[in-house]
């Protein structure tokens, strides 16, 4: 019975499990085998090199690409059984995201609000006050086409999380944000992960990276080649900062001879 209610209480804290995680792309697997089991609340830094499959595992796990290997399960539901039910459960900022340029936040974060669930009224009113946190309260129904980069960046983060998910995906989030800005959208993630939320945090920043995350979980060619915490990836690779144990660990020490090169051919080549 105590065996029963732990192993109940462990399933309601696991928001989300990969096994044998496997997926080609023109013949060639760019994720070769990755596991991982993410806890309620905890904050993961996804990291690893260009092209080392960070956002395809992202958008299998969003249900937006078919045709993986392996068992992935989101709130304990495998995701790949045809209830897309876990998606409301989920926010999602992407690196690059088409914003409908000709819609003002007002339509925009009402029409994702709508999506995830939200009456039009309640998500009208939750927006309005999440703009005026970021200080775009008088842009609330001016058209998205005039906004700087930064500005667009807050409403995704807005639209990603008015519905409250208890999983959230940022892909750069900070990226156009001020620094002001990033100093309070940081707070944000680290309060909303202190109160359950599990967030899934890729960046190529790592010093913000370093500072945020609970737990870093370090990708190359497809497989996970370290999981723990930055005290824990420190021991094992011997390194001071996490740009340093992300360099030993992918195996790079040629930035100077490669920046050498690159200059000689940018001053000879005429
Ligand atoms: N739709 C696609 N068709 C073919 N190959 C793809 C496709 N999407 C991704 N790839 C390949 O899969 C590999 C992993 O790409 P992915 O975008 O997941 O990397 P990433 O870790 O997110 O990289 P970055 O840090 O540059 O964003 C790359 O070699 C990429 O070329």
């Amino acid at each position: 019975m105590a065996g029963e209610q732990m192993r109940s209480e462990t399933t309601r804290e696991q928001v989300l499990s990969i096994e044998g995680l496997r997926m080609r792309y023109n013949g060639r697997y760019v994720l070769n085998g990755i596991d991982l089991e993410v806890n309620r609340g905890e904050m993961i830094g996804y990291i690893g090199p260009n092209g080392a499959g960070k956002s395809t595992t992202v958008k299998i796990l969003l249900g937006l690409v078919e045709g993986y290997v392996g068992n992935v399960r989101i709130f304990g539901q495998d995701i790949a059984d045809g209830d897309v039910e876990y998606k409301r459960r989920i926010g999602y900022v992407p690196e690059v995201a088409e914003l409908y340029e000709q819609l003002t936040p007002a339509e925009y974060l009402t029409f994702t609000g709508e999506l995830y669930g939200l009456s039009y009224e309640d998500a009208d009113y939750k927006a309005k006050l999440l703009m005026d946190c970021f200080g775009l309260e008088k842009s609330y129904h001016s058209r998205i086409a005039s906004f700087s980069k930064g500005m667009r960046q807050k409403v995704l983060l807005i639209s990603a999380l008015l519905h409250d998910p208890d999983l959230l995906f940022l892909d750069e989030p900070l990226s156009g944000l001020d620094a002001n800005s990033v100093m309070v959208v940081k707070e944000i993630l680290s309060q909303l992960s202190a109160k359950g939320t599990t967030i899934f945090y890729s960046s190529h920043i790592m010093d913000v990276v370093e500072k945020i995350s609970s737990r870093i979980v370090l990708i190359a060619e497809g497989r996970v080649v370290a999981d723990g915490t930055f005290k824990q990836l420190q021991q094992q690779s011997m390194e001071g900062s996490l740009e340093e144990v992300f360099n030993q660990l992918t195996g790079f020490n040629e930035h100077k001879a490669i920046a050498e090169r690159f200059v000689s051919i940018v001053q000879e080549v005429n």
